[in-house]
């Protein structure tokens, strides 16, 4: 079935259509917005979520698929995309969630390097541009982020997996991306990068050893979410700021929302930590998607009482 049941990934046309087909059952809830196209041009959708009420001055942004092989990340944003329409006005924490914030939900960041790995190889992690000059493709659009932009933790060489590309903003991806919260930075208030693997909640800095301004409200915020991962399901995430926690990583979007304005700001490493990595079987897809929303909720439903 073309639904987006919880037992299997996806393909890039499936999440065009299953996006598209959420959109028109929900007309009062989901707006499909277009903004931006990738290297190959295909569409960048953000689906913006909405409570039945007025328009709010706040709200949320989380995206998913930044980088290919990580397919369990698309599969979370429709899994949260399915919830949050499901259960609004059933359940109180996506009902508070959405009465109070408008939530933008971002699919796929990179479709090109998606489809790359459905149809040529399953382990790509960047985005498709050529170079003219190299015969080598693609840039690591967590890397080409305008935060400390290719300083240590990120590559100049284009065969790199972390190449940083030409200069900060040079892929069509990001600059979608970056386009588009800047206009958005005095309303959102909290930031989602979701990738996989190896369990992790992380937060700014990635680019420096430095800590950010509210470090300890961010660490505050993350270990509760990991402890409830930890008492609910059992399961063990890490957390802390990212350059300490898993390596220094220039010019990601975390890093460069957070310096925008935007005050809680996070990337997420979904499951697992190393048995099957990038290639989580869709048995797992639940276990890591109920793992993900129960963090995503602890975090969201207290930065809520902070703004
Ligand atoms: N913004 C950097 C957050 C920490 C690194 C995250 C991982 C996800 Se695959 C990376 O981009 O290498
Ligand atoms: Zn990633
Ligand atoms: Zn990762």
């Amino acid at each position: 079935s073309g639904g987006m049941n919880k037992d299997r990934y996806l393909s890039l046309e499936d999440i065009y259509y299953w996006i598209n087909k959420t959109s028109q059952e929900y007309p009062d809830m989901a707006e499909m917005m277009l903004i931006g196209s990738s290297f190959e041009k295909r569409p960048i959708y953000v689906l913006k979520l909405s409570g039945k009420r007025p328009a709010v001055d706040k709200a949320m942004w989380m995206d998913c698929g930044i980088h290919a092989r990580e397919w369990i990340s698309p599969a979370f944003c429709l899994y949260f995309i399915k919830y949050a329409l499901t259960y609004y006005n059933q359940y109180s924490d996506i009902t508070k969630m959405l009465n109070k914030m408008d939530i933008y939900v971002l699919p796929v960041l990179n479709p090109d390097g998606y489809k790359y790995t459905w149809t040529t190889n399953r382990m790509w992690r960047k985005n498709r541009s050529v170079k003219e000059g190299s015969d080598c493709v693609g840039v690591d659009l967590n890397r080409n982020f305008d935060a400390k932009w290719c300083t240590e933790g990120a590559s100049s060489f284009p065969c790199s997996e972390i190449y940083c590309g030409s200069y900060p903003e040079s892929e069509p991806e990001v600059e979608a991306v970056a386009k588009f919260l800047r206009s958005k930075k005095e309303v959102v208030k909290l930031y989602l990068s979701i990738h996989s693997y190896s369990q992790m909640l992380l937060f700014p800095y990635s680019y420096t050893y430095e800590l950010a301004r509210n470090h300890a409200e961010l660490l505050d915020l993350a270990q509760d979410a990991a402890t409830k991962i930890r008492r609910f399901y059992g399961n063990i995430y890490q957390y802390g700021a990212g350059a300490k926690t898993i390596y220094l990583a220039p010019g990601g979007s975390d890093d460069w929302a957070y310096n925008q304005g935007i005050p809680y700001s996070f990337t997420f490493e979904l499951q697992d930590r190393g048995k099957y990595g990038f290639l989580l079987p869709p048995e797992l897809i639940s276990s890591a998607c109920n793992e993900a929303l129960l963090a995503v909720k602890t975090i969201t439903l207290r930065v809520l009482q902070k703004i």
